[in-house]
């Protein structure tokens, strides 16, 4: 018995064709060739003589003629016409064309269309005829929970809102608050810190028909106050704890910003019992060891609440078992979201999941890694992990934001409130939110020019204190040789080239007004919080849009103004302005100094030149 009937297309009379038949049809097609062929023939003389009186696209209609046998076309038609009505053979456009040469130009122009000339076959599918199928554009769609996030509001300065007023935190952070000299909460941490609380407020344990917590993201400008909203709630949510355990890690990218966010846990956290402690090389790994745990009553304690702590440190203490436990961690902070994705080779996530989640599942309380939700995966009760992203330039790409295993996400973004909802969902260059009070120019400039100019901004136009960024650490040490060589200016230089130590101690001159310029890598240009900064100058242009919205946030933070200078080349200038206009900035304006202004500096300058070639010579044969 046979499980399969095959049916075969019999052309249009639905019964095989017999040698008389085909015959007929053979002679019938050649006629309607030959006629055509006239027909061609005649339009082609008229299109002739239209040329002659025109002369206005001769190319055009060269092409097409060109290299296309015309009439080997139709013939070739008109005899595959004829085989696959005999033999069912695969039909192609063109074999069914009135004008092949319309078809010729179509191809090339045009997806294939439908084949509506023929409706003998209509109905009939043409097996594998892929090439031929007119295929639709896909448009890649953002999900939901990035396309319409919750709006934090732009406007720092006129959305206050009061401290004291309809507060979530309790009084004890509130008074902590007011004794820092912060009465109003900034837009991001209004928004945020309310959401994080509220997510906590049915305790620790989670399940039996208890919800996980939605993880969040925060996209929000550069000096907007991100640090209080996750550092504020994390410490409120924790102070009630009976039991010293890690429940908190902030992750960073670099050591000063593990400093700064450290100091930040350190002063809100006093006067509570909660314990912080950083893990980012300051000290030496077996004294980070030791301060992670103590013996009480014959067993080993953890001595610290709260973690914070960059991500190689951090894979160092996993590694070595070093002794740090994850196990009832609570919150996971990724600060600089999109940087510490692109660290994620590291494959640090991946460890704290593991230390987190554990191989012990069968011990009571014992974690799951949550995979799919279902009855089964609720009913056990256990402590939910929260992640906590934040950044200025948080990626919108979902594929890299994929890699956090983000569950339910929810984000706050002031980059998007003012994006139309009918492309909300569509996949645009990413835009970023700038900093209000933040004027930004460009300086039109020669690569000679440049160290004369940023003596010029210092000591003609007074802009100190500057926080100049170049594009290498071999740059910013040989202009802070001549920037020292020339005289009449206190600066330093903050680089790989300096020891943890010597940048601490550089970053805390510069913060006193001890330093009139500091010429940086990029080492200093995310997350640095040096409130007195007026004025950032990029002394080479950045190459990415991220790392110049990074730097130029080191000025204009909470609330304040500030400037930011890029100086460019000729051939850098297009480019870079483009960029910067698609990121969503409100507009670079040109600042043209003149020759003249530099003219009085220019021969001690030269001088300057060549002392630095000596300097930098002897420094070479060291
Ligand atoms: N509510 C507030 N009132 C007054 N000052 C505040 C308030 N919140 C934060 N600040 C101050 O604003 C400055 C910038 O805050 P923070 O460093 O948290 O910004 P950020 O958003 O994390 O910036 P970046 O993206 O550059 O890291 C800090 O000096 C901080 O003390």
């Amino acid at each position: 018995m046979s499980l399969f009937i095959i049916n075969r297309y019999l052309g249009d009379n639905e019964r095989p064709a017999s040698k008389s038949q085909s015959e007929a049809l053979l002679q019938k097609l050649q006629q309607k060739a030959e006629w055509k062929q006239r027909q061609t023939l005649k339009e082609r003389e008229e299109h002739q003589r239209e040329d002659q009186t025109e002369q206005k696209k001769p190319k055009k209609r060269k092409s097409k003629d060109v290299g296309f046998n015309e009439d080997d076309s139709e013939n070739h038609n008109e005899a595959v016409e004829l085989r696959r009505k005999e033999g069912g053979e695969k039909r192609t456009k063109r074999d069914v064309s009135e004008d092949p040469i319309k078809d010729a130009a179509d191809s090339e122009d045009k997806p294939a269309e439908p084949e509506e000339s023929s409706p003998a076959h209509t109905g009939f599918t043409v097996l594998g005829d892929f090439e031929h199928k007119p295929s639709s554009k896909v448009h890649r769609v953002l999900p939901q929970w990035l396309a319409q996030p919750d709006a934090i509001c732009r406007d720092i300065k006129n959305n206050l809102l009061p401290v004291c007023v309809e507060s979530p935190l309790c009084p004890q952070l509130q008074k902590k608050l007011q004794d820092n000299g912060v009465h109003h909460f900034f837009p991001v941490q209004a928004e945020v810190i309310p959401a994080i609380l509220d997510a906590a407020q049915h305790g620790s344990l989670l399940g039996r028909g208890g919800f996980r917590p939605r993880d969040i993201c925060v996209s929000a400008p550069t000096g907007s106050g991100k640090t209080l909203a996750f550092v504020l709630p994390v410490i409120q949510v924790l102070m009630t704890r009976m039991v010293c355990e890690v429940r908190a890690l902030a992750v960073l990218p670099t050591k000063e910003l593990a400093q700064q966010v450290y100091k930040v846990f350190g002063t809100y956290a006093e006067g509570t019992p909660l314990r912080v402690l950083m893990l980012a090389g300051q000290k030496s790994f077996a004294a980070e060891q030791a301060s992670l745990s103590e013996i009480r009553g014959g067993v080993r304690r953890s001595t610290a609440d709260i973690i914070v702590a960059t991500p190689g440190r951090l894979v160092d203490h996993i590694n070595k078992n070093s002794g740090l436990c994850l196990q009832q961690l609570r919150f996971l902070i990724i600060d600089e979201a999109d940087r510490m994705i692109d660290s994620m080779h590291q494959s640090w996530l991946s460890l704290v999941t593991r230390a987190v989640y554990g191989p012990e599942t069968t011990k009571l309380l014992g974690r799951t890694e949550p995979a799919c939700i279902t009855a089964a995966s609720l009913s056990p009760p256990q402590m939910p992990l929260q992640k906590l992203l934040f950044s200025a330039t948080l990626t919108q790409n979902p594929e890299k934001l994929q890699q956090l295993g983000l569950h339910q996400p929810r984000l706050f973004s002031s980059a998007h409130s003012n994006d139309p909802p009918a492309d909300a969902t569509a996949l645009k260059p990413e835009r970023f939110d700038f900093p209000q009070g933040l004027t930004e120019y460009y300086v039109p400039c020669t690569l000679s020019k440049k160290p004369l100019l940023i003596l010029h901004f210092i000591l003609r136009m007074k802009l100190h204190p500057i926080l100049c960024f170049t594009n290498s650490r071999e740059t910013a040490h040989r202009l802070y040789l001549l920037v020292q060589l020339f005289g009449g200016v206190q600066a330093a230089e903050f680089s790989s080239r300096l020891s943890p130590n010597e940048r601490k101690r550089t970053l805390k001159e510069f913060d006193q007004g001890k330093i009139q310029l500091l010429i940086s890598t990029d080492a200093a240009a995310r997350g640095i919080d040096i409130p007195g900064v007026k004025c950032v100058v990029n002394y080479d242009a950045p190459q990415f849009i991220r790392m110049y919205i990074h730097r130029v946030g080191r000025t204009a933070r909470a609330g304040k103004s500030g400037l930011a200078f890029t100086f460019l080349l000729r051939v850098q200038e297009k480019r870079f302005l483009q960029m910067v206009q698609e990121a969503g900035s409100p507009g670079l304006q040109k600042q043209i100094v003149k020759p003249e202004s530099l003219k009085s500096m220019e021969e001690r300058y030269e001088g300057t030149l060549q002392e630095l070639a000596g300097v930098v010579k002897k420094e070479k044969t060291r």
